[in-house]
């Protein structure tokens, strides 16, 4: 049973999204229908394939939905929202090779029109966050991908979005700087009380961050199961993935999944020469 928020900051509803039309037509996303509250961690699994890019990419509004829509504040997404900062997978490729870490985070608060006062002091606040404040002089490409990916956050929450959408942004680390950036996820979103939507394949990355775990089937796309992880909000990364609770989560999250890909969700298949907006 789908929890549904009072005052949700995102309402996703009746989201469906088919490319292309006619015989060709291909249905990404069935029906994706919930909401996040204010302040929550809520994290989205689901099999490869499943249409979580295509989910990102309409919550992004880069994406036009076949129909429904996707609210955030209050506001049908259009295009790209405003309070929304996007943190992705490829931070080498979101990082500009030739600016300093300092003006990488200062950037889109420049975009924004943010008196150089106020970047000065949010470009040093997000930096000293993510525990990068001595390597502000530093060029993307001497630093870690770690450290890279770091810069990247500082970007997305000097912004001081509404919402924080990270898509998979650990895949490309090693397992220890890894729980390093899980850590600072969490760290961060208790300490700032952004709303943050995680979408990841790891299984025990999505247990572990998580308030909770919504799992996707394969498309076209629906929530097979909204998981809550009732883990104590204090987590780290030895004791909690060493609770029972953690493995009975974990385990309960993998069957999902494993059912996910054998489920599939029936609507009416596109008719021909059905509009679809935008294509990619
Ligand atoms: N531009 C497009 N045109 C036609 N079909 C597409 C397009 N983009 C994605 N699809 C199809 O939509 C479905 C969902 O793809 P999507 O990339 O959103 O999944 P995903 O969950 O992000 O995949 P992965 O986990 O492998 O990254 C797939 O069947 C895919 O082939």
């Amino acid at each position: 049973m789908q929890h549904v928020e009072k005052h949700p900051i995102l309402s996703v509803e009746s989201l469906r999204k088919v490319y292309g039309a006619g015989a060709g037509a291909v249905e990404a996303i069935g029906n994706l229908d919930f909401t996040v509250a204010r302040n929550e961690l809520i994290c989205i699994v689901g099999p490869s394939g499943a249409g979580k890019t295509t989910f990102l990419r309409c919550l992004s509004g880069l994406l036009a939905p076949t129909s429904g829509q996707v609210v955030l504040e209050g506001k049908k997404v259009e295009g790209p929202p405003e309070g929304m900062a996007v943190v992705l997978q490829e931070y080498s490729r979101s990082l500009y090779p030739w600016m300093t870490v300092y003006d990488n985070v200062e950037l889109p608060l420049k975009a924004k029109g943010l008196p150089a006062g106020e970047r000065r002091t949010a470009v040093t606040e997000a930096l000293g966050a993510v525990g990068l404040s001595s390597s502000t002089k530093a060029y993307p490409w001497q630093l870690s991908g770690g450290m890279q990916q770091r810069v990247a956050i500082a970007r997305a929450i000097a912004y001081r979005p509404k919402i924080l959408v990270m898509d998979e942004p650990f895949a490309a680390v090693d397992a220890q700087t890894r729980a390093e950036l899980e850590d600072l996820v969490r760290d961060l979103w208790q300490r700032l009380g952004v709303t943050v939507l995680f979408v990841t394949h790891d299984i025990d990355e999505s247990v572990y961050l998580g308030q909770r775990v919504l799992v996707l089937s394969s498309a076209p796309t629906f929530i097979m199961e909204e998981v809550r992880i009732g883990l104590p909000d204090e987590r780290d990364q030895l004791s909690t993935r060493a609770l029972p609770e953690f493995a009975r989560l974990r385990t309960q999250v993998y069957e999902l999944i494993q059912q996910a890909k054998l489920v599939t969700y029936r609507t009416e298949r596109p008719v021909a020469g059905e509009a679809v907006s935008h294509s990619v």
